[in-house]
């Protein structure tokens, strides 16, 4: 039966996870009719190159630390079973096959919906799923297809101005960025000396 649970998916590749997706993924939770939001680690984004990246499962380990001590949020694996590079339309398609009983919408930032129109079968997404989208700075502008379309629904989130390229090249260059990671996030990773 549909319907029970309202799940948002929040994809990301989080190389690392920083305060701003946390933030983020809380705000919706906790401010929204959410009943949790899921964090979805993708492998590979199909509009991004894979060999910079920190193998997959390090990336994951991070979300679940990251998460722990929030029960309305979870860390998804769901992606790494599934062919790459990862496309949404067909995580959500196997995301309704495994859990029929939940109602699943998206959530993304200002500077995805400027470039919605260059996923993969975008419109079959906006057809069937929700769309939660938070402000963000960013360049470019939203295509007037999607400004006041009855599935997308802006959601007034605080900014958070960080991102993980920025966090990776600080601790390249040996500076202090513990403030902009989730604490338990920040430990594990100068343990296992990841970035350097
Ligand atoms: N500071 C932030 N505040 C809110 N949303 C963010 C922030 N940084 C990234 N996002 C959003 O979180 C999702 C996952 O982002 P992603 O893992 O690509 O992080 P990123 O910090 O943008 O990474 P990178 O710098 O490596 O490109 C995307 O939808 C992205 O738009
Ligand atoms: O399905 C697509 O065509 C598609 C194209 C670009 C991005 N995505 C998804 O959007 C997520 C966030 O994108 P990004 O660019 O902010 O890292 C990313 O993890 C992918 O799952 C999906």
């Amino acid at each position: 039966m549909r319907g029970s649970k309202k799940i948002g998916l929040y994809f990301g590749t989080f190389n690392p996870i920083h305060v701003g997706h946390l933030t983020i993924a809380n705000y919706m939770v906790e401010f929204s009719d959410l009943d949790e939001v899921w964090l979805v680690v993708t492998p590979h984004n199909p509009h991004k190159k894979k060999n910079s990246l920190l193998d997959d499962v390090h990336r994951l380990t991070m979300v679940r630390i990251a998460v722990e001590d929030y029960p309305k949020l979870k860390a998804s694996s769901i992606e790494f079973d599934l062919p790459q590079p990862n496309y949404t339309v067909n995580t959500l398609a196997h995301l309704e096959e495994k859990y029929p009983e939940y109602n699943f919408c998206l959530i993304m930032g200002e500077d995805n919906l400027k470039s919605f129109h260059k996923w993969k079968n975008y419109e079959v997404i906006l057809d069937r799923y929700a769309i939660y989208v938070y402000p963000r700075i960013s360049e470019g502008r939203t295509e007037s297809q999607f400004i006041d379309h009855p599935a997308i629904s802006l959601v007034e989130a605080p900014i958070m101005e960080l991102s993980s390229t920025f966090i990776r090249n600080a601790i390249k260059k040996n500076k202090n960025i513990r403030p902009m990671l989730p604490d338990a996030v920040w430990k594990y990773l100068d343990e296992m000396n990841f970035y350097r």
